[in-house]
């Protein structure tokens, strides 16, 4: 069984349908990357994910448990195994790093203050950013600011990281690292990743499964090289984006 099951869901804003019967399986332990068109509903998705926007029709599992109605502190309990890396990363910048980090073990209480300190900076480390617990936010590059953003989301050693388009506005060596940083996650920490993104060559390259969001439904869901080999017509697009970038060499996952 899949640990996440979408199955059916819709949803409208006033007369706008912009999921249509949304059926998609994420499998423990895979990078799934949602791809689509603009304003597709990509994020949206995410968030119905995390229990953060209620579904019109259809319901969605978690782990063999239905989730799709669960009552709001019901849900808090559901989203302690569920981290999200949002577009922005969204740090409080009147905080540390360390504070920062630290926010939702504490809000949470979920660990006792000692040990809080020892899980911030292996957190930090995690993400190669080693004793920058004293910084502020402000003083860090756009790359820090979201590996620190994932640092605070695994602090909390989620089964599953949901990563809303995590190489947006970085440059390409940042888009390498962040790449291999969300590979090496989710084989270090066996953690399960959703993931949206813009950038095609990164989709394609580090992606176990890719699904396209098309017209409110996923019509295609399969590994790289398969969608590849399919040559729909709306699946080109975005092919020829990965191959283009790929070509180029702007942005390679090569060691
Ligand atoms: N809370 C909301 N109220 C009204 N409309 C919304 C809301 N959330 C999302 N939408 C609409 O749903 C559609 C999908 O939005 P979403 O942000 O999920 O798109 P996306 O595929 O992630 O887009 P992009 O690739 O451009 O970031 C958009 O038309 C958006 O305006």
């Amino acid at each position: 069984m899949a640990l996440i099951e979408i199955r059916g869901v819709r949803k409208a804003f006033g007369e706008h349908e912009v999921l249509r019967g949304i059926d998609l399986d994420v499998n423990a332990g895979e990078l799934l990357t949602i791809i689509g068109g603009s304003a597709t509903g990509k994020s949206l998705l995410l968030k119905i994910m995390m229990g953060l926007v209620p579904v019109d029709a259809g319901t969605i599992t978690f782990d063999g448990r239905e989730v799709t109605h669960l009552h709001e502190r019901d849900w808090i309990e559901v989203r302690r195994r569920i981290g999200i890396q949002f577009q922005a990363s969204a740090l409080f910048d009147s905080l540390t790093v360390f504070d920062n980090v630290a926010y939702g073990l504490r809000e949470q209480r979920l660990l006792p203050e000692p040990e809080i300190a020892q899980r911030v900076s292996e957190s930090l480390a995690q993400v190669s950013l080693p004793g920058i617990e004293q910084m502020a936010p402000g003083d860090l590059s756009g790359g820090m600011r979201k590996r620190v953003g994932l640092a605070r989301a695994i602090a909390m050693r989620p089964d599953v990281l949901l990563y809303d388009d995590p190489t947006e506005g970085l440059d390409p060596i940042n888009v390498t690292r962040v790449n291999r940083l969300i590979l090496a996650l989710r084989d270090t920490l066996k953690i399960t990743t959703v993931m949206v993104t813009h950038n095609m060559a990164s989709a394609f390259t580090i992606s176990d499964r890719l699904a396209l969001l098309h017209e409110g439904r996923i019509t295609d869901a399969a590994p790289p090289d398969v969608l590849r080999a399919k040559h729909e017509e709306r699946l080109a697009p975005f092919v020829r984006a990965a191959e283009h970038a790929m070509r180029n060499r702007r942005e390679s996952m090569a060691p």
